[in-house]
């Protein structure tokens, strides 16, 4: 019955598969993976798909992964971010570390990237990043209108367009405050100060959209709790107001839910502080989750 069920799963989710194949693999040959969602602001939500998508989820706890699910219609399509059969082989060495990748992510939509340990999903971040180059193959914006087709041809993703975010953030940190680390690389010339002046406005978006509005400037960001670093480091990245913002493991050091009941209870919170601050970006952002802990 199981594998009924699967079946059934497996041809629903199938037939909703987005055209461009999220998929790819890693350097030692383990498999990646990638789920996307569409927020609702942008479309109208396609519920035979949205039921395969629960279906498939309900399939987890017996070991099937999440399929690639396209929930909502794409008459709202604006813009996806376009990696097209992207290969990387580090220079020096004999074996590429991804093959022929392939993926795409509309315009404010969340996309997870899913894999075990060493199957290439921060080589991945950083090529999307920009910090090195694809050895074949291209990464893009292509703009869409209303109707879905394309308009123009797909424009170069350049590293400033990109926000990451690597994992353990707060090890990055730098200044004595959270005013020197935000500010830190300003332009410090008169000049620039209308530059300045909009740079301090995403500043102030940047923090309400994280909700760090409640910490002051003169604080040490060695010394805000685990969740609170995590929304530093946000907003660091969207100051720089990014079209993409990637994310490595962005859960990774922070308690497990399930340990709550053994551990304090403001460690647990940083977790499910940083789950709910997902939540809320990804309504307003394209962001991309890189993860091997699907939960
Ligand atoms: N410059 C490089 N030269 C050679 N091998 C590399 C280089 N960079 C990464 N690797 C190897 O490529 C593989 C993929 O690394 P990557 O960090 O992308 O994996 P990952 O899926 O993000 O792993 P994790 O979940 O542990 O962070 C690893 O085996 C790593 O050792």
């Amino acid at each position: 019955m199981l594998a009924a069920a699967a079946a059934v799963t497996v041809a629903l989710a199938a037939a909703y598969y987005p055209p461009v194949k999220p998929a790819g693999y890693g350097g030692d040959g383990g498999f990646l993976g990638a789920v996307g969602r569409q927020e609702s602001t942008l479309g109208t939500p396609n519920w035979r798909c949205a039921f395969a998508y629960f279906a498939a989820n309900s399939l987890i706890p017996f070991g099937f992964w999440v399929l690639p699910i396209r929930c909502w219609n794409s008459n709202a399509f604006r813009s996806a971010e376009m990696v097209r059969k992207v290969t990387y082989r580090p220079p020096g060495t004999e074996h590429n570390l991804l093959n022929e990748v392939n993926l795409s992510l509309r315009e404010k939509s969340f996309g997870l990237i899913f894999g075990r340990s060493g199957s290439g999903k921060t080589t991945l971040l950083q090529l999307l990043a920009g910090l090195s180059e694809p050895t074949s193959g291209s990464i893009c914006i292509q703009k869409y209108d209303d109707s879905g087709n394309p308009i123009g041809l797909p424009e170069i993703l350049t590293s400033q367009r990109v926000g990451i975010v690597f994992q353990f953030p707060e090890r990055y940190f730098l200044a004595d405050t959270v005013l020197e680390e935000v500010t830190f690389g300003w332009p410090r010339q008169k000049a620039d100060l209308l530059f300045k002046e909009q740079l301090a406005l995403n500043l102030q978006n940047a923090f309400n959209s994280v909700g760090l509005t409640t910490i002051s400037l003169d604080e040490d960001p060695q010394s805000l709790s685990g969740g609170f670093k995590r929304r530093l480091s946000l907003a660091l990245q969207l100051v720089q107001t990014p079209d993409l913002l990637l994310l490595d493991e962005p859960l990774a050091g922070l308690v497990d839910v399930v340990a709550k009941f053994l551990l304090q209870m403001s460690d647990w919170k940083a977790r499910a502080d940083v789950v709910n601050l997902l939540k809320e970006l990804k309504k307003h952002h394209t962001i991309l989750v890189v993860s091997h802990d699907l939960r």
